[in-house]
């Protein structure tokens, strides 16, 4: 029986519950559902706060769990990434009055508001700079106008928070994260694990690739499968049309326009783009 722990709310919650749901496993009923058994797929969702998650994985009581690289980091729990999950992605930025500083160096003896103070300090540890970690639980944005701090570190976007209350980023990126799957650091990948990424990744691959179809002249057929190369190589099939191939491969779908205007320049017939609903490399 695997069992995984999922953010129960926050910006992470959503998408890791439609990842999950898409990977086949039992979604929950409402957002007040704290545990899912999912006998069909010998596992058990334990939804917890994103920022303990790591910790319950790192304590080796649930065997892996979805949460941000950044709170991996900020934690220190014995836990390591299995895989990235693409949504979430976000930086975690130093961020002041416009101005006020250009660099982390410029923060020695100065106050830093952060809800991440274990990434924040080991980052200013990294760079041997000595400023004060002011630890907060959230909008801490709003930190340096009410004077608690000098600058703030957090998780960045769109901009828009900062923006909002008229402060800049400065310095380079602390981290850069997204949501990770994590189990203990060392520990062995369980089957249920490991079925657990190998559909994850089937998900992540049906999101990014298309397929195509297309109907091509069998001389130009080197030229075609340049344009698509497909995983293992494009299936390619007769014809009844003596001359003529049919061929079929996956394909970024970032980009499929170009590569259908390609095929078409080449002389491709029928050429079609369909979704990929599942899928296991
Ligand atoms: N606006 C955002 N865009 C992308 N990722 C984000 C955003 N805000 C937070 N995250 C990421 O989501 C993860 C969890 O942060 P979240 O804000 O959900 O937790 P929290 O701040 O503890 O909870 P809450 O905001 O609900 O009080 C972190 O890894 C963080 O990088
Ligand atoms: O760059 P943006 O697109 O504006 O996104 C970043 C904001 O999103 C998160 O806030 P959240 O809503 O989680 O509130 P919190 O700060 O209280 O955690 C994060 O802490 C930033 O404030
Ligand atoms: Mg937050």
């Amino acid at each position: 029986m695997l069992r995984l722990a999922v953010p129960n709310k926050g910006a992470l919650a959503e998408a890791a519950h439609t990842m999950l749901n898409e990977a086949g496993y039992r979604p929950r009923k409402d957002a007040k559902e704290l545990v899912v058994v999912d006998p069909d797929n010998s596992c058990e969702l334990f939804f917890l706060r994103p920022r303990d998650i790591a910790v319950y994985v790192g304590e080796g009581t649930l065997d892996a769990g979805i949460t941000g690289a950044d709170m991996l980091l900020d934690s220190g729990a014995p836990a390591e990434e299995v895989m990235p999950l693409g949504f979430g992605v976000s930086t975690f930025r130093f961020a002041a009055r416009p101005g006020a500083f250009s660099s982390v160096k410029d923060l020695a003896g100065m106050r830093v508001a952060t809800s991440y103070a274990g990434l924040l300090g080991h980052h200013l540890a990294d760079v041997g700079v000595d400023a004060r970690v002011i630890k907060l639980d959230g909008a801490v944005e709003t930190a340096i106008r009410l004077g608690v701090a000098d600058a703030v570190a957090d998780v960045v976007e769109t901009g828009t928070t900062l923006r909002n209350v008229g402060l800049e980023v400065f310095g380079e990126p602390i981290a850069h994260s997204q949501g990770v799957l994590v189990k203990r650091a060392g520990a062995a990948e369980t089957p249920g694990l490991r079925q657990l990424a190998r559909r994850l990744q089937g998900v992540l691959v049906a999101r990014d690739y298309v397929m195509i179809d297309y109907d091509i002249r069998a001389e130009r057929i080197d030229e075609a499968i340049a344009i698509t190369p497909g995983m293992e190589g494009p299936t390619v099939s007769p014809l009844h049309r003596e001359g003529w191939v049919a061929v079929r491969a996956m394909v970024p779908r970032k980009g499929h326009q170009q590569i259908m205007d390609r095929l078409w320049e080449l002389g491709a017939k029928a050429v079609l783009v369909t979704a990929i609903f599942a899928c296991r490399l």
